[in-house]
This record gives structure tokens, C-alpha cells and sequence, in this order.
């Protein structure tokens, strides 16, 4: 299913992929494009590798060199359910190459995504640094008739500032948003809910939604600069449904309604939906906190003061307070030399990112008030600043005056809670995630606290 506000497009679209009028001859040389990826990070090599599954012929570069002498040898470093195996399987069928050379990479191309970083630069806007740097490089070396894909996040104008860098009147510039989850990424890719594609030239939007046609998802097509908008817009949108739902859970403690029983009610509701409603230690990753303070940044350019997206980043940091205050009550008042067990770093259980964890920004205040921390998380082994990361969740809890869970890993759940109760110092869990079995902690002689419900001992 296409859709675009141009009957004219959709008609175009529908006839070039009408697979009852073409030939399977047709269907590949239709489908089977050249195309090359730059960055390989979660966004690239996933879109290089689902891509080469797709049929598609494809070369991706990075600077990284060590990155891509590790993929050549189908080394994946990055936590990726399926990745390494659709890298191999790539390689092994002669359509994914890695290289750390731009102008090999795209030699012969036809389409070039771009899928470089975009952080959070000075004054919380996005650093397009990356982008436009491939940019400048590019000029010089895309063949003739190359299409350019922005699918690195970037504010409205990024598709008209690579064309400007690129100078070249015979390249288009493509807006193809990506809305991947890390942890899910190669599902998401290739079960995409929508696939988005802007561009200012109708011809090459087609080119590249013909490349994801396989994957049978609706395709809305549009202007790039609405394209660049729909991903800020969607992730401000999660964020600020994640936020709400942290501010209710906060009322639900104080007025004695249980937000399990609150978000279930409201989820039921197909306007609201079920996904995205579990409190937690405040929302993070690589994604979230800097594209919704790109959004703020973006207002601004244009004399605009985004209320809204504001107190959505002030009440996820209210949210990580929330919980330090919680710990502290649990210690008697004050951090200073309390022993804190955390549990889970990642910024959510499934992947290995720590980039913008919510767990690094509360260890990060417990440590401020003087708390000493032994964390655990099981892809987590890299030593940490202000804690002290250990292998197993047994060591972490020893000596614990309370523990915290920061990450929903699964493995929690089944802790021995009887041995976890013999090597604590302490009795509380903090169960910010909302995720351990009550009962068995209870039975463990524990007390498990969670997020957005009046407390048993202090109800009353
Ligand atoms: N991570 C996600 O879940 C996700 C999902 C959707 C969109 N995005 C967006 O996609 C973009 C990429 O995100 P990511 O998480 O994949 O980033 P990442 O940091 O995982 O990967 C970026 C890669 O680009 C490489 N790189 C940097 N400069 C380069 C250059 N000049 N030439 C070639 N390679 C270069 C880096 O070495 C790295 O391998 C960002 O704009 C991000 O906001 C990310
Ligand atoms: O009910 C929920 C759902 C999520 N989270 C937290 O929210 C954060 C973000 O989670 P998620 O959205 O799953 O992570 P990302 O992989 O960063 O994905 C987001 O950011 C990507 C990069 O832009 C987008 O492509 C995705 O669509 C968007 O979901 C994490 O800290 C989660 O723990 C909650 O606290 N409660």
C-alpha cells in the first residue's frame, strides 16, 4: 500500500509494482539495486544487511577501520537478535562488502544512505558534523544519477543542505527516516510499520521505495522536509507518552491506585493503545533524550517555545530524582556511605547500549550523595566510572543496604531471592521497572517496591 497526498504518484507507484503485469525476470532487475551504506552502526549495518537480504547488492563503509576488518570476518559487535546471521549469510552470498574506503564503497551505486551519527551537539541540537563531512566527500565521487538517502535523524532543511554540499544537479536527495528499536532492530526493519520516504523529486522517492517493496509495508511518500519532521514528531511523541505515564504513576502512589491496573485500562482504549505505557527509571538510549532536545532546538530556529516537549525532558529527569529519593528514604535518610546494589545498566533490557542509560544517570546521583555502587548487567562488563561493575547479580547485592533494578532483564526475575535476602545488608528491592514477582521476594523476607503504587507499609 502507497499512500501520498499526489494521486498521480500513488498511480505511478502502483503500476511499476504490479507483480500480476511484470515478468520474475522483470521483478529482479527491477528490485536488485547497487547501493552502498555509510556507518555501520545500529541504523547502517542493519540497513545493509536486511538490505542484501532483501537481494540488493550492497558495499558499506566506515571510518571505523577496525570495525570493518572485524565485520569482514562477520564479526558483529553490537547486541542485535539475527544480525550476525544476516551478515554471514550476506557474505556468503556475495552482496554484502565492507570497506573503509567512501569512494570504493560507492563506486558503482545507485543509491547511497547515509546512516552516520547526528549526537546531541552545543546547546542540545543536532551535530551534523558526520553528515555533511560524507557530504563534501561525496561530491567528487558519486557516479552519475545517484540517489542520496538521508536515513540518519536530522532537522527539517538536512536533505537541502546535502544537495547544497553535494553541488551536483544530477543526484537527488532522498529523506528516509528509520524507526528501528535497538534490540529489535532487524525485525523492525524488515516488519516495518511504515516506511517513510520525502523527497522533493517524486522520481527518486519511487527509486527508493522500490528498494523496500518487498517488504509489502505501507510506503507514505511526501516532501523531505515533512519526512525529516515525522521522526522528530514520533519519538517526541513516544517520549511524551512515557513521560505522562511516569507522572501518573507518581499520583497513583500518592492517591492509592495502582498504575498496572491504570495503564491496562487506558491501553484498552485504541486511540491510546497498550505499548509504550510502563513506568520506569525515566526513559533513555541513544534516540530519545537528544532528538527530543533537537525538537526544542528546532522550535527555537523558529521563534517557537515547545511547552510541551520541555516538560517532557523536565519530568524524565524529575523521574530519575524520584528514584534516588526513594533509595534514600529506603536507607535511613542519607546516601552518604550507604552500599546500593544496582541491577541492569542498559539503557533497556536487549541490548548493550549504555548511551544515554537512565540506570548510568540515577547511579550517577546515587554516587553524587556519597552511595558506593556494585552493579551487575548481564551484557554489561566494561568498567564504569563511580561504581564497581561485577559479573554476577550474587556479587552485586552483597553487602547491599538496598538494591536497585534500573533494566528489565528477564534473568532477574529468577533470582534465588532467599540468597539474594542471606547476602544483603538491607531488605529493600527497588524495583523500578515494575518487573520482580512480589510474592517471591516477599517470601525471601524482602521488600519489593515498585513505581506507581502506595507502598503496603505505608498505607495505613
Ligand atoms: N540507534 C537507533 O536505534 C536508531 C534508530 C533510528 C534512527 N537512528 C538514527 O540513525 C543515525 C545513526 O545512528 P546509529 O545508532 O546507527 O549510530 P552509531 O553510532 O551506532 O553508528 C554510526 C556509525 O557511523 C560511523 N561513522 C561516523 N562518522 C563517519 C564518517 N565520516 N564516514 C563513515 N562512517 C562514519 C561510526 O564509526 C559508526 O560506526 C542517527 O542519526 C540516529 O539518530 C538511530
Ligand atoms: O513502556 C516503555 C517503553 C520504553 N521505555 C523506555 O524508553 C526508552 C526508549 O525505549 P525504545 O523506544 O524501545 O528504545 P530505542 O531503541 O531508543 O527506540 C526509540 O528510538 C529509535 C531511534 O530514533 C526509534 O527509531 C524507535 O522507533 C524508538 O522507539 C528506554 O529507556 C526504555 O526503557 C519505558 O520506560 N517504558
Amino acid at each position: 500500500m502507497y499512500t501520498q497526498g499526489t494521486t498521480h504518484l500513488t498511480l505511478r507507484i502502483q503500476l511499476v509494482f504490479d507483480p500480476r503485469q511484470t515478468s520474475a525476470a522483470t521483478v529482479t532487475r527491477m528490485f536488485v539495486r547497487r547501493i552502498a551504506v555509510v556507518g555501520t552502526g545500529y541504523v547502517g549495518l542493519t540497513t545493509g544487511a536486511c538490505l542484501a537480504s532483501l537481494g540488493h547488492r550492497v558495499v558499506c563503509a566506515d571510518v571505523d577501520v577496525l570495525k570493518v576488518s572485524r565485520l569482514r570476518a562477520g564479526q558483529v559487535d553490537i547486541l542485535e537478535p539475527g544480525l550476525t546471521e544476516l551478515v554471514g549469510e550476506g557474505q556468503a552470498a556475495g552482496r554484502l562488502h565492507f570497506t573503509a574506503d567512501l569512494t570504493t564503497a560507492v563506486a558503482d551505486a545507485e543509491v547511497v544512505f547515509l546512516c552516520l551519527p547526528t549526537p546531541m551537539g552545543a546547546g542540545g541540537a543536532a551535530d551534523l558534523s558526520a553528515v555533511e563531512s560524507v557530504a563534501r566527500d561525496l561530491r567528487e565521487v558519486l557516479p552519475y544519477g545517484t540517489v542520496v538517502v538521508c536515513k540518519s535523524t536530522v532537522p527539517v532543511g538536512t536533505s537541502q543542505r546535502v544537495a547544497a554540499l553535494l553541488g551536483r544537479e544530477d543526484v537527488a536527495v532522498v529523506s528516509n527516516p528509520e524507526f528501528l528499536r535497538e534490540g529489535s532492530a532487524v525485525r523492525d526493519f524488515l516488519h516495518p510499520d511504515r516506511i517513510v520516504v520525502g523527497s522533493d523529486s517524486p522520481q527518486a522517492a519511487e527509486r527508493v521505495a522500490a528498494l523496500f517493496a518487498k517488504l509489502g509495508a505501507p510506503t507514505v511518500l511526501m516532501d523531505a522536509a515533512s519526512a525529516e519532521m515525522v521522526k522528530y514528531a514520533a519519538n517526541c511523541f513516544l517520549a511524551m507518552k512515557l513521560s505522562y505515564v511516569n507522572a501518573v504513576a507518581e499520583l497513583c502512589e500518592l492517591v492509592g491506585a495502582d498504575v498496572s491496573s491504570v495503564t491496562d485500562g487506558m491501553g484498552y482504549d485504541r486511540r491510546i493503545g497498550q505499548s509504550f505505557l510502563k513506568p520506569g527509571p525515566g526513559w533513555g538510549g541513544s534516540c530519545l533524550p537528544k532528538d527530543t532536545h533537537a525538537m526544542v532546538q528546532i522550535a527555537e530556529s523558529v521563534g517557537v517555545d515547545f511547552a510541551l516537549v520541555k516538560a517532557t525532558i523536565d519530568t524524565n529527569h524529575r523521574q530519575q530524582r524520584r528514584v534516588v529519593d526513594k533509595v534514600r528514604d529506603a536507607v535511613g535518610g542519607t546516601l552518604a556511605g550507604a552500599r546500593i546494589g544496582i541491577l541492569g545498566l542498559a539503557f533497556k533490557a536487549g541490548t548493550n547500549d549504555l548511551r544515554d542509560s537512565p540506570a548510568l544517570a540515577v547511579a550517577e546521583l546515587l554516587a553524587f550523595e556519597g552511595a558506593e555502587l556494585v552493579a551487575h548487567d548481564p551484557e554489561i562488563r566494561e568498567p564504569l566510572v563511580g561504581m564497581t561493575v561485577v559479573d554476577d547479580p550474587y556479587s552485586a547485592v552483597r553487602d547491599a543496604d538496598a538494591v536497585v533494578l534500573l533494566t528489565e532483564w528477564p534473568e532477574f526475575r529468577t533470582l534465588d531471592w532467599a540468597r539474594v535476602a542471606g547476602l544483603m545488608n538491607g531488605v529493600l528491592v527497588l524495583d523500578t521497572r515494575n518487573h520482580l514477582d512480589e510474592d517471591a521476594l516477599r517470601r525471601a523476607g524482602l521488600v519489593r517496591e515498585g513505581l506507581g503504587r502506595k507502598q503496603p507499609a505505608a498505607a495505613g
